[in-house]
């Protein structure tokens, strides 16, 4: 059995309590760890760290108890944490200009580095992280999530059993709407920095980066981007209840042309109100067939069930569309997509099984979310020409 300690950084935030701290480690620890190739166990131990003492204490005593039956240990002292020599993972999941500290003095301690994305608001800025971690010779990766939801899971294996036929284009919907919080009773649902470009927010930092390695991933790299943002609600509530001018762009529209060729089209707000199957939604048409992902859902619509529309507005529509389409059933269970990547990471750090996932597959990310903000403030296509992380 090996044992990996992992100080964890940001871990009172949205992300790193629930997604990594509670549905990723604490689990990891209840089922008694993670099995490598190898036949061997990775066990984990926590240490929470942050600057916030009440809420660190929560997690470790109160949290951690219900969840597992013990406590974990928790401090204030991030310096002292990050050089203790016990430590052999360094994970963030702060606010993304906070990442960039944390990330580099991981790396001259020589620990394992493991954070969320975007690595840094910039190219230049993710490019130094990377190097930081390649020339100190330590295990690194960023979390790229979206890999590991059912929908696109099921996407993949659609597209890895030929389903599609030729794939022609792609359209994804995301977003929902995100209250400012005038309204007292309907506080906003997510931080007041994702709203201030100044404190690393914005749509299209957010999540052009996510489109990335998911497009990537499903169908290649991609070569051009035409993007258009917006600022649609100028004013919100911050977590203090005061009012505060938003400065991100909190709508992106963008069109992505892969280097294959193919058409990819994501629409993404946080001031839209969902009529759609899911939070987010992707759709693949291709010439045999089509397909339609939700976070966890897939349905699927072959040549055969293809209807036949035809335009006649004075009439009722007298096709259901919706009816054309399969729910693809679930032929696995899913696990919590974070958990999926953090296991993946243990088994990297513990026993060398790869990880392609690493901080300069990031910097990827945040080329695409540079590009399109490039394209958008110069009204222009943008040419990514080539990966930036393999120059
Ligand atoms: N992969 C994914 O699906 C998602 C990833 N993210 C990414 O995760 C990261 C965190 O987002 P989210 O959880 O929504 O944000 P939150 O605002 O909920 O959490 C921010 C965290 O950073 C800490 N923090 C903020 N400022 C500082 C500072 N100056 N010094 C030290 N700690 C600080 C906060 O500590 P404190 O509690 O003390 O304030 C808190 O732990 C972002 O980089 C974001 O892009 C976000 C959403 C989804
Ligand atoms: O950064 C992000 C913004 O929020 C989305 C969902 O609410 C996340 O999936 C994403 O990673």
């Amino acid at each position: 059995m090996t044992n990996l300690t992992i100080a964890m950084h940001g871990v009172t935030g949205r992300m790193g309590t629930h997604q990594h701290f509670v549905r990723s480690i604490l689990a990891i620890m209840r089922q008694g760890g993670v099995r490598a190739a190898s036949g061997e166990m990775i066990q984990v131990t926590p240490i929470l760290l942050g600057r916030d003492e009440a809420k660190l204490r929560h997690l470790a005593e109160v949290v951690a108890d219900e969840e597992i039956g013990a406590q974990v240990a928790w401090s204030t002292d991030v310096d002292a944490v990050l050089t203790d020599p016990q430590v052999d993972i360094v994970f963030d999941a702060s606010s993304t200009q906070v990442r960039a500290s944390i990330v580099r003095q991981a790396a001259q301690q020589g620990r394992a580095v493991y954070c969320e994305k975007p690595i840094a608001v910039d190219v230049p800025q993710a490019m130094v992280l990377a190097e930081l971690c390649e020339s100190a010779g330590i295990k690194n990766g960023v979390v790229q999530d979206k890999l590991w939801l059912p929908g696109v899971c099921k996407l993949r294996a659609l597209r890895d059993g030929g389903f599609f036929g030729d794939i022609l284009s792609v359209r994804g919907e995301f977003g929902y709407w995100v209250f400012t919080g005038h309204d007292p009773d309907r506080p906003a649902q997510r931080p007041s920095w994702n709203y201030r470009r100044e404190d690393g927010g914005g749509m299209m930092l957010d999540m052009f980066c996510h489109w990335q390695y998911l497009l990537g991933d499903l169908l290649g790299p991609i070569d051009r981007v035409l993007a258009h943002a917006t600022i649609d609600l100028p004013e919100r509530i911050d977590e203090a209840g005061n009012p505060y001018p938003c400065t991100a762009d909190d709508s992106a529209y963008a069109i992505f042309v892969t280097e294959s060729g193919i058409t990819c089209q994501f629409n993404c707000s946080w001031a839209t109100r969902v009529r759609r199957d899911d939070l987010l939604t992707i759709q693949i048409d291709g010439t045999k067939g089509s397909a339609v992902a939700g976070l966890r859902d897939c349905w699927v619509q072959e040549m055969a069930a293809t209807p036949r529309p035809v335009w006649n507005p004075d009439i009722p529509q007298p096709i259901d569309f919706r009816s054309g389409w399969q729910k693809l059933p679930d032929t696995t269970t899913y696990d919590n997509a974070f958990k999926v990547q953090w296991e993946l990471f243990l088994r990297h750090v513990a026993a060398d099984e790869p990880f392609p996932w690493t901080l300069r597959r990031g910097v990827d990310g945040v080329a695409l979310a540079e590009a399109g903000q490039t394209s958008s403030a110069e009204q222009r296509w943008v040419t990514l020409g080539g990966s930036p992380s393999s120059i």
